[in-house]
Protein backbone atom coordinates (compact mmCIF):
# COMPACT_ATOMS: atom_id res chain seq x y z
CA UNK A 1 0.00 0.00 0.00
CA UNK A 2 1.51 3.63 -1.19
CA UNK A 3 0.45 5.77 2.01
CA UNK A 4 0.95 9.42 1.38
CA UNK A 5 3.65 11.33 2.83
CA UNK A 6 2.96 14.01 5.04
CA UNK A 7 3.63 16.92 2.64
CA UNK A 8 1.28 14.85 0.22
CA UNK A 9 -1.78 15.20 2.47
CA UNK A 10 -1.47 18.78 3.25
CA UNK A 11 -0.95 19.96 0.03
CA UNK A 12 -4.43 17.64 -0.82
CA UNK A 13 -5.66 19.33 2.19
CA UNK A 14 -4.53 23.06 0.76
CA UNK A 15 -7.72 22.50 -1.73
CA UNK A 16 -10.31 21.66 0.51
CA UNK A 17 -12.05 25.09 1.96
CA UNK A 18 -12.72 25.50 5.68
CA UNK A 19 -14.72 28.40 7.67
CA UNK A 20 -12.25 30.00 9.56
CA UNK A 21 -13.08 29.76 13.57
CA UNK A 22 -11.55 31.28 16.46
CA UNK A 23 -11.68 28.59 19.88
CA UNK A 24 -11.92 30.13 22.68
CA UNK A 25 -12.53 28.63 26.24
CA UNK A 26 -12.61 30.05 30.06
CA UNK A 27 -12.45 28.27 33.21
CA UNK A 28 -10.38 26.78 35.89
CA UNK A 29 -7.28 26.71 34.17
CA UNK A 30 -7.74 30.00 32.89
CA UNK A 31 -8.19 31.71 29.26
CA UNK A 32 -7.28 30.34 26.17
CA UNK A 33 -7.94 30.58 22.32
CA UNK A 34 -6.54 29.53 18.80
CA UNK A 35 -7.83 29.64 15.16
CA UNK A 36 -9.36 26.64 13.80
CA UNK A 37 -9.95 25.13 10.32
CA UNK A 38 -10.55 21.63 11.53
CA UNK A 39 -14.35 22.18 13.04
CA UNK A 40 -17.12 20.17 11.75
CA UNK A 41 -20.88 19.36 11.97
CA UNK A 42 -21.36 15.53 13.23
CA UNK A 43 -25.32 15.67 14.36
CA UNK A 44 -28.18 17.95 15.23
CA UNK A 45 -29.76 15.67 17.33
CA UNK A 46 -28.25 16.53 19.47
CA UNK A 47 -26.98 19.81 18.34
CA UNK A 48 -22.78 18.47 18.33
CA UNK A 49 -19.88 19.98 17.05
CA UNK A 50 -16.05 18.55 17.15
CA UNK A 51 -13.15 20.82 16.92
CA UNK A 52 -10.04 19.23 16.38
CA UNK A 53 -6.74 20.16 18.62
CA UNK A 54 -2.86 19.72 18.10
CA UNK A 55 -2.34 18.03 21.70
CA UNK A 56 1.08 19.74 20.91
CA UNK A 57 0.05 23.56 21.07
CA UNK A 58 0.17 25.76 24.27
CA UNK A 59 -3.76 26.11 24.85
CA UNK A 60 -3.94 22.47 25.31
CA UNK A 61 -3.82 22.08 28.49
CA UNK A 62 -6.46 25.17 29.27
CA UNK A 63 -8.54 23.18 27.17
CA UNK A 64 -8.31 19.70 28.48
CA UNK A 65 -9.00 20.99 31.88
CA UNK A 66 -11.86 23.61 31.39
CA UNK A 67 -14.02 20.72 28.95
CA UNK A 68 -15.91 23.98 27.76
CA UNK A 69 -15.25 26.10 24.59
CA UNK A 70 -17.10 28.51 22.25
CA UNK A 71 -16.49 28.02 18.31
CA UNK A 72 -16.66 31.91 16.70
CA UNK A 73 -16.91 31.35 12.84
CA UNK A 74 -15.23 34.73 11.25
CA UNK A 75 -16.47 36.82 8.69
CA UNK A 76 -14.54 38.61 6.22
CA UNK A 77 -12.37 41.71 7.72
CA UNK A 78 -11.66 39.08 10.93
CA UNK A 79 -8.22 38.57 8.81
CA UNK A 80 -6.19 39.87 11.43
CA UNK A 81 -7.68 38.27 14.59
CA UNK A 82 -7.21 34.90 12.87
CA UNK A 83 -3.32 35.95 12.57
CA UNK A 84 -3.25 36.69 16.03
CA UNK A 85 -4.96 33.61 17.40
CA UNK A 86 -2.70 31.63 15.21
CA UNK A 87 0.57 32.28 15.44
CA UNK A 88 2.54 32.53 19.00
CA UNK A 89 1.16 35.66 19.93
CA UNK A 90 0.58 35.90 24.05
CA UNK A 91 -2.45 34.80 25.08
CA UNK A 92 -4.03 38.41 26.68
CA UNK A 93 -2.80 39.96 23.22
CA UNK A 94 -5.02 37.72 21.80
CA UNK A 95 -8.06 38.67 23.69
CA UNK A 96 -7.10 42.45 23.95
CA UNK A 97 -7.74 43.09 19.99
CA UNK A 98 -11.20 42.22 20.04
CA UNK A 99 -14.27 42.81 21.95
CA UNK A 100 -15.82 39.94 23.74
CA UNK A 101 -19.14 38.46 25.58
CA UNK A 102 -19.10 35.77 28.06
CA UNK A 103 -21.48 33.07 27.45
CA UNK A 104 -23.85 30.60 29.38
CA UNK A 105 -20.68 28.74 29.58
CA UNK A 106 -18.42 31.20 30.84
CA UNK A 107 -16.78 31.07 27.43
CA UNK A 108 -15.57 34.23 25.88
CA UNK A 109 -17.83 34.91 22.22
CA UNK A 110 -16.17 37.22 20.11
CA UNK A 111 -18.62 40.16 19.40
CA UNK A 112 -19.51 40.28 15.49
CA UNK A 113 -18.78 36.90 14.38
CA UNK A 114 -20.72 34.92 12.06
CA UNK A 115 -21.62 32.61 14.71
CA UNK A 116 -20.97 31.77 17.84
CA UNK A 117 -21.26 27.67 19.21
CA UNK A 118 -21.29 28.08 23.35
CA UNK A 119 -20.40 24.24 23.92
CA UNK A 120 -19.46 21.83 26.49
CA UNK A 121 -16.97 18.97 25.36
CA UNK A 122 -18.75 15.35 26.33
CA UNK A 123 -16.00 13.65 24.84
CA UNK A 124 -12.23 13.58 23.79
CA UNK A 125 -10.55 10.90 21.44
CA UNK A 126 -7.25 11.27 20.19
CA UNK A 127 -6.24 10.13 16.92
CA UNK A 128 -2.86 10.76 16.07
CA UNK A 129 -1.02 14.62 16.91
CA UNK A 130 -4.81 15.53 17.31
CA UNK A 131 -7.83 15.29 20.14
CA UNK A 132 -11.02 15.41 18.58
CA UNK A 133 -13.27 17.15 21.05
CA UNK A 134 -16.81 16.46 20.55
CA UNK A 135 -19.09 19.41 21.91
CA UNK A 136 -22.63 19.75 23.08
CA UNK A 137 -23.81 23.31 21.74
CA UNK A 138 -25.57 25.05 24.83
CA UNK A 139 -26.69 28.38 23.12
CA UNK A 140 -25.94 30.19 19.64
CA UNK A 141 -25.37 33.66 18.70
CA UNK A 142 -25.27 35.33 15.10
CA UNK A 143 -24.44 38.49 13.65
CA UNK A 144 -25.23 39.44 10.27
CA UNK A 145 -22.77 40.08 8.49
CA UNK A 146 -22.48 40.52 4.49
CA UNK A 147 -19.59 38.28 4.02
CA UNK A 148 -18.31 34.93 5.36
CA UNK A 149 -14.35 33.63 5.39
CA UNK A 150 -12.68 30.55 3.99
CA UNK A 151 -9.31 29.41 4.21
CA UNK A 152 -8.23 27.85 1.12
CA UNK A 153 -4.97 27.36 -0.42
CA UNK A 154 -3.22 28.63 2.06
CA UNK A 155 -4.61 31.92 2.05
CA UNK A 156 -8.01 33.81 3.26
CA UNK A 157 -11.19 34.52 0.67
CA UNK A 158 -14.04 36.48 1.43
CA UNK A 159 -17.36 34.91 0.79
CA UNK A 160 -20.18 37.09 -0.20
CA UNK A 161 -23.57 35.41 0.80
CA UNK A 162 -27.19 36.56 0.08
CA UNK A 163 -29.20 38.17 3.03
CA UNK A 164 -30.05 36.25 5.50
N1 LIG B 1 -5.85 20.81 11.52
C1 LIG B 1 -4.77 21.54 11.84
O1 LIG B 1 -4.13 21.28 12.86
C2 LIG B 1 -4.40 22.72 11.02
C3 LIG B 1 -3.25 23.39 11.33
N2 LIG B 1 -2.87 24.46 10.60
C4 LIG B 1 -1.62 25.13 10.99
O2 LIG B 1 -1.37 26.26 10.18
C5 LIG B 1 -0.13 26.05 9.44
C6 LIG B 1 -0.26 26.65 8.05
O3 LIG B 1 -1.27 25.94 7.32
P1 LIG B 1 -1.42 26.12 5.76
O4 LIG B 1 -0.95 27.50 5.40
O5 LIG B 1 -2.81 25.74 5.38
O6 LIG B 1 -0.33 25.19 5.09
P2 LIG B 1 0.09 23.67 5.34
O7 LIG B 1 0.75 23.22 4.09
O8 LIG B 1 0.86 23.50 6.59
O9 LIG B 1 -1.32 22.90 5.51
C7 LIG B 1 -2.20 22.66 4.41
C8 LIG B 1 -3.45 22.02 4.96
O10 LIG B 1 -3.13 20.77 5.56
C9 LIG B 1 -3.88 20.56 6.73
N3 LIG B 1 -2.98 20.52 7.89
C10 LIG B 1 -1.88 21.29 8.11
N4 LIG B 1 -1.28 20.91 9.23
C11 LIG B 1 -2.02 19.91 9.73
C12 LIG B 1 -1.89 19.10 10.87
N5 LIG B 1 -0.89 19.24 11.73
N6 LIG B 1 -2.83 18.16 11.09
C13 LIG B 1 -3.85 17.98 10.22
N7 LIG B 1 -4.02 18.72 9.12
C14 LIG B 1 -3.11 19.66 8.88
C15 LIG B 1 -4.85 21.72 6.81
O11 LIG B 1 -6.05 21.38 6.13
C16 LIG B 1 -4.10 22.81 6.09
O12 LIG B 1 -4.92 23.85 5.58
C17 LIG B 1 0.06 24.54 9.46
O13 LIG B 1 1.36 24.15 9.23
C18 LIG B 1 -0.46 24.19 10.82
O14 LIG B 1 0.54 24.48 11.76
C19 LIG B 1 -3.62 24.93 9.56
C20 LIG B 1 -4.78 24.32 9.22
C21 LIG B 1 -5.30 23.17 9.95
C1 LIG C 1 -6.10 29.19 9.26
C2 LIG C 1 -5.57 28.34 10.40
C3 LIG C 1 -6.25 27.20 10.77
C4 LIG C 1 -5.78 26.41 11.83
N1 LIG C 1 -6.51 25.29 12.18
C5 LIG C 1 -6.09 24.55 13.23
C6 LIG C 1 -6.87 23.44 13.66
O1 LIG C 1 -7.93 23.15 13.12
N2 LIG C 1 -6.41 22.73 14.73
C7 LIG C 1 -5.24 23.04 15.36
O2 LIG C 1 -4.87 22.34 16.33
N3 LIG C 1 -4.48 24.10 14.99
C8 LIG C 1 -4.90 24.86 13.94
N4 LIG C 1 -4.16 25.96 13.56
C9 LIG C 1 -2.95 26.29 14.32
C10 LIG C 1 -3.35 26.92 15.66
O3 LIG C 1 -4.13 28.07 15.49
C11 LIG C 1 -2.09 27.29 16.47
O4 LIG C 1 -1.28 26.18 16.59
C12 LIG C 1 -2.60 27.77 17.81
O5 LIG C 1 -2.69 29.17 17.77
C13 LIG C 1 -1.76 27.34 18.94
O6 LIG C 1 -0.56 28.02 18.85
P1 LIG C 1 0.29 28.18 20.17
O7 LIG C 1 0.89 26.84 20.44
O8 LIG C 1 1.28 29.25 19.80
O9 LIG C 1 -0.63 28.64 21.21
C14 LIG C 1 -4.61 26.77 12.52
C15 LIG C 1 -3.92 27.94 12.15
C16 LIG C 1 -4.40 28.72 11.11
C17 LIG C 1 -3.67 30.00 10.76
Amino acid sequence: MNVPNQQTFRDAMACVGAAVNIITTDGPAGQAGFTASAVCSVTDSPPTLLVCLNRGASVWPTFSENRTLCVNTLCAGQEPLSNLFGGKTPMAERFAAASWQTGETGCPRLEEALASFDCRISQVVSVGTHDIMFCDIVSITRHPAPQGLVWFDRGYHALLRPAC
